[in-house]
């Protein structure tokens, strides 16, 4: 069986494969300081509690908080007998190179997307993830990684107000059903809601002028469904696409009889 690890900055997703069978998937918050041991406890609790039998023998990191590493590695040594690949290191093979300026190094879950996305909906996407960050990546018709874009992630807009503007509170984001907000909160929620619709629309738009031809548009993140409300944003919404991008990239190695 096969244990995919994705940290992003804020959390990390822990999800298991029996081949192509997708068997379970576990979140936990991201903290460089958890230990290998904190990690499998915590793991083995749930899915004995699920009452799984698990024989995990490979693999895969992706993980955009470099500190998180050394741990993850030493889980899957300890604990699963196995050397784990690590996206974006130089001994994890990837079906096609990105292309971007020398010396660039991009992250690793958007080069997990982008090979999940286009595995599933062919060449010329905008894979868009709902993060910490959110990101736009451009994937080209071979499958390749070519650029994209970085804007600060919607919790991380509303937790920037919150902290730099001493009057105004934390808030959740919602859909407000109308624009102009007649008290404090429902105008932060409009500022976030229609502020990021507009982001998403105008980029995207931007992004095909500039290629020249339509592209799909691929969402993921929890965040994805929220923006999605109505508005055709996205041709298709992908809770799992890092994972399997993840499962595709392994696979990718063993058939070349790496790792
Ligand atoms: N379904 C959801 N509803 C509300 N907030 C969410 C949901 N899913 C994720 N978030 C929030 O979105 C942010 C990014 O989450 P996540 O996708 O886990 O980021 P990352 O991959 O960067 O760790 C976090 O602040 C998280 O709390
Ligand atoms: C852009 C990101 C911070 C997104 O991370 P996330 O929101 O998933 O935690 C991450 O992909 C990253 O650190 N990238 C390195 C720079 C780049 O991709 O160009
Ligand atoms: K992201």
């Amino acid at each position: 069986m096969l244990l995919c690890i994705d940290t992003g900055n804020t959390n990390t997703v822990f999800s298991v494969w029996d081949g192509e069978q997708f068997v379970g998937m576990w979140r936990i918050s991201t903290d460089h300081r958890r230990t290998a041991d904190e990690y499998f406890v915590w793991l083995s609790t749930l899915i004995s509690l699920q009452k799984l039998e698990l024989n995990i023998d490979s693999c895969i990191i992706s993980s955009t908080a470099p500190r998180v590493v050394f741990n993850l590695r030493v889980l899957c040594n300890r604990y699963f007998d196995t050397r784990p690949l690590v996206v974006g290191k130089p001994d994890c093979l990837l079906p096609v190179a990105p292309r971007v300026d020398f010396g660039t190094v991009v992250g690793p879950d958007r080069l997990v997307n982008t090979w999940g996305a286009f595995d599933r909906h062919g060449p010329d996407l905008i894979v868009v993830d709902f993060g910490t960050a959110t990101t736009f990546d451009v994937v080209d018709t071979d499958g390749a990684y070519v650029g994209g874009v970085i804007a600060p992630g919607v919790n991380l807009s509303l937790e920037a107000l919150h902290m730099g503007a001493a009057s105004l509170p934390h808030v959740d984001v919602t859909m407000p059903p109308k624009v102009i907000g007649t008290n404090t909160v429902a105008c932060i929620q409009s500022g976030i809601y229609w502020g990021y619709i507009g982001l998403v629309q105008g980029v995207v738009d931007k992004i095909r002028e500039e290629r020249g031809r339509q592209m799909k548009v691929v969402a993921t993140g929890g965040l994805a469904p929220l923006f999605d409300q109505g508005f055709d944003l996205f041709d298709a919404i992908e809770d799992d696409l890092t994972m399997h991008g993840l499962r595709l990239i392994h696979d990718y190695n063993k058939e070349m009889g790496n790792g």
